[in-house]
């Protein structure tokens, strides 16, 4: 198996405070010039401080970095694997400083964010051609991996697991993190909403493979200004309301995140977690990938596809349900978010 032309692989993140002082300048790196309410920025600080300081995002990352360079062991793929985050230590710029040193030629980028939209493909994309367009180091990004078999396989066995906890009758919920709804509709294009339409096709596929009866998709985590429309339901408004039609136990699958971070850990675990106790319901949260081997192979599965189509051949592009592997590369105009009209790598 040959990862040619591609002479290492880039896990690319989000990156989260580690200890109380890094809140604040966290929250700082994230919210400049983004026109967040401070009162927003207080409680989003509270939900960190809660946990010491401590987001479990890198942790999961270096326990993903770990698996990776097992994965490509394992298959006799000589490949270096950098970690670099947009947003807290170990920013992007120190990897490519490390990849730049290291004599790296063409690197292969994996982001933790699955979907498309602004905050989860182009904005990443910004961050990504600003730390690489001045150096010699030529940079792709695998393409998005929400309809990607492992994916959709990896959350139909969370969801499983969860509906043995909670009860065969529980109501599945799939939870993404909210967005404007202007950031849904620009997504994919204008007009497209494909943030939204991706999130209900995973959450269909789930659903079919386990022969649900109904089930929904909520948001959580809601930013910004009150005034500004968000996608909706919110995940807690959504459990009164089930709980009013008479549901008695729910399971949440947080379809929308790849791993166990803050938006997790407070916004489902903990504040829809007492929403559900309040309400009466039983209460499972699935599982997300977070450092799940078969994760890790889901990427080394993705470098092949792309290394092999950059050699110019034909690789399959394997993918579930109606919206077809997205491409290798997005359009100018796709998740164009009209506040930030910054370069990015397609
Ligand atoms: C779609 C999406 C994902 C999923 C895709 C992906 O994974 O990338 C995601 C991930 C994450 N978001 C994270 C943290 C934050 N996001 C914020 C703000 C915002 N997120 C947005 C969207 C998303 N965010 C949006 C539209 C805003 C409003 C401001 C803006 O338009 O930019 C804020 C500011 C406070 C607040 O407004 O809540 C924080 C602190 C962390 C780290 C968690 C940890 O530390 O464990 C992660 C993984
Ligand atoms: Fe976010």
């Amino acid at each position: 198996m040959d990862a040619a032309p591609y002479d290492a692989l880039l896990l690319v993140s989000f990156g989260g405070p580690e200890k109380p002082e890094d809140v604040v300048p966290f929250l700082e790196n994230v919210t400049r010039g983004r026109g967040i309410p401070k009162e927003r920025l207080v409680e989003v600080g509270e939900h960190y401080f809660g946990f010491g300081g401590k987001s479990p995002i890198n942790d999961i990352n270096r326990d993903l970095l770990a698996a990776l360079r097992q994965d490509l062991a394992d298959q006799g793929i000589d490949l270096p694997v950098y970690w670099g985050n947009r947003n807290w230590d170990p920013y992007l710029a120190d990897a490519f400083d490390q990849m730049e040193a290291d004599g790296v030629q063409r690197v292969a980028c994996f982001m933790t964010s699955a979907y498309s939209s602004y905050s989860s493909c182009r904005q990443y994309r910004e961050n990504l051609f600003e730390v690489s367009h001045d150096r010699p180091i030529r940079v792709d990004r695998l393409r998005h991996h929400f309809n990607h078999p492992v994916f959709v396989d990896l959350f139909t066995e969370y969801t499983r697991a969860a509906l043995a906890e909670a009860g065969e009758d529980a109501r599945v919920v799939f939870v993404t993190h909210s967005v404007p709804e202007q950031m849904n509709e620009a997504s994919g294009g204008p007009g497209c909403g494909l943030y939204e339409r991706q999130h209900l096709s995973v959450a269909g596929l789930v659903a079919d493979a386990l022969d649900l009866p109904t089930w929904s998709l909520a948001y959580c985590s809601r930013s910004g200004p009150p005034s500004q429309p968000w996608l909706e339901p919110d995940v807690n408004d959504h459990l009164e309301e089930l709980a009013e039609q008479g549901v008695t136990g729910v399971v949440l699958v947080p379809i929308g995140f790849v791993a166990d971070h803050m938006e997790v850990v407070y916004d489902l675990d903990t504040e829809a977690k007492a929403t559900a106790e309040r309400l009466g319901l039983r209460f499972a949260r699935a599982a997300s990938p977070n450092a799940d081997p078969r994760y890790a192979a889901m990427v080394r599965e993705l470098l092949l596809e792309r290394a092999a189509a950059e050699r110019g051949e034909k690789p399959e592009r394997p993918v579930r349900g109606e919206l077809g592997p997205k491409a290798d590369t997005c359009p100018g105009d796709c998740c164009v978010n009209p506040r930030s009209l910054r370069p990015v790598l397609a």
